[in-house]
């Protein structure tokens, strides 16, 4: 089985995050994840995941530290994610490839449907909210 690395992007907005919902043509086609994509060959990943904003949402982000690493078996591919806690510079998004966005505080993705991979790094934003420094 293959093993893709994606890295993903915790955008910190005051209290809210940024969340998009996947093209509905796309594999997991319209469930919600945090923006970012698959990381090229030998690509650097906080510049990778530059570069994955800068394409779903047109918007130029500051990437910080690793927030969570999950690796989820989707049973056809194995997924490493990478998530970092990422600066809003103030941009708003687009949809250039992606079918919505919002922003939204931990509590309030639980009425969202994520990616399966992606629920434990909604957990540890529920738990760790208080101690996240935007
Ligand atoms: N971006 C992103 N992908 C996620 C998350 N959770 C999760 O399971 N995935 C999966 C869905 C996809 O199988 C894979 C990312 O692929 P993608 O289609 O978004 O990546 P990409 O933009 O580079 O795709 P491509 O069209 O260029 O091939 O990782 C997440 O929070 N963010």
């Amino acid at each position: 089985m293959q093993t893709i690395i994606v890295t993903a992007a915790i955008i910190h907005r005051e209290e809210q995050i940024l969340i998009a919902q996947r093209n509905k043509d796309a594999d997991h086609g319209s469930k919600w994840e945090f923006p970012g994509g698959k990381l090229r060959f030998s690509e650097d990943p906080r510049l990778g995941l530059k570069r994955e904003i800068k394409e779903e949402l047109d918007m130029d982000i500051e990437v910080g530290d690793i927030f969570e690493v999950v690796s989820h078996n989707y049973g056809d591919r194995h997924i490493l994610l990478l998530c970092y806690t990422c600066h809003y510079l103030g941009q708003s998004p687009k949809t250039k490839d992606c079918q919505d966005f919002c922003w939204l505080t931990p509590e309030e993705m639980l009425g969202y449907e994520f990616t399966e991979a992606d629920i434990p790094v909604v957990e540890k934003l529920r738990s760790t909210r208080n101690k996240v420094k935007c």
